[in-house]
């Protein structure tokens, strides 16, 4: 598993149904969040630049290539953690780099929250190991 201590770079991702959610928690936890270096699709990096004021490298939409780029860094030994808040109730058409980027989270033993409640449970987990 990557390093996931102080400065360690993780990634916020969430599908349209849960940009509010997403946005929501990072407000929650900005403070924890700040320890880390934050990576995000480029529609969700900007919300939480703009309404959770977290400082995020902005990579390209998730449907048009940021899924990809998130799935490349796994792959690279880049990236700590991922927080991909997923919507369960909606296809999308690129559900293939969707399910990509969970499969190389998976293959390369990535910390990967689904959901909010995971989420809460890898941040303090990764905040821990910070410390
Ligand atoms: O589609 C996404 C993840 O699959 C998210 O992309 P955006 O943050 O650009 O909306």
């Amino acid at each position: 598993m990557t390093d996931t201590g102080q400065g360690a770079r993780i990634a916020l991702v969430a599908h349209d149904a849960q940009k509010e959610a997403i946005v929501d928690w990072a407000r929650q936890n900005r403070a924890r969040l700040e320890r880390f270096e934050i990576c995000a699709t480029g529609t969700t990096g900007g919300r939480l630049s703009d309404e959770a004021g977290l400082e995020v490298h902005r990579l390209l939409s998730g449907p048009l290539g940021g899924d990809a780029q998130l799935g490349a860094m796994i792959a690279e030994g880049r990236l700590a953690a991922l927080f991909f808040f997923i919507d369960p109730l909606a296809a999308m058409p690129h559900d293939v780099d969707v399910k990509s980027l969970q499969r190389l989270a998976t293959l390369y033993d990535i910390p990967l929250a689904l959901n909010r409640a995971t989420a809460d449970a890898v941040l303090a987990h990764i905040v821990g190991g910070a410390d």
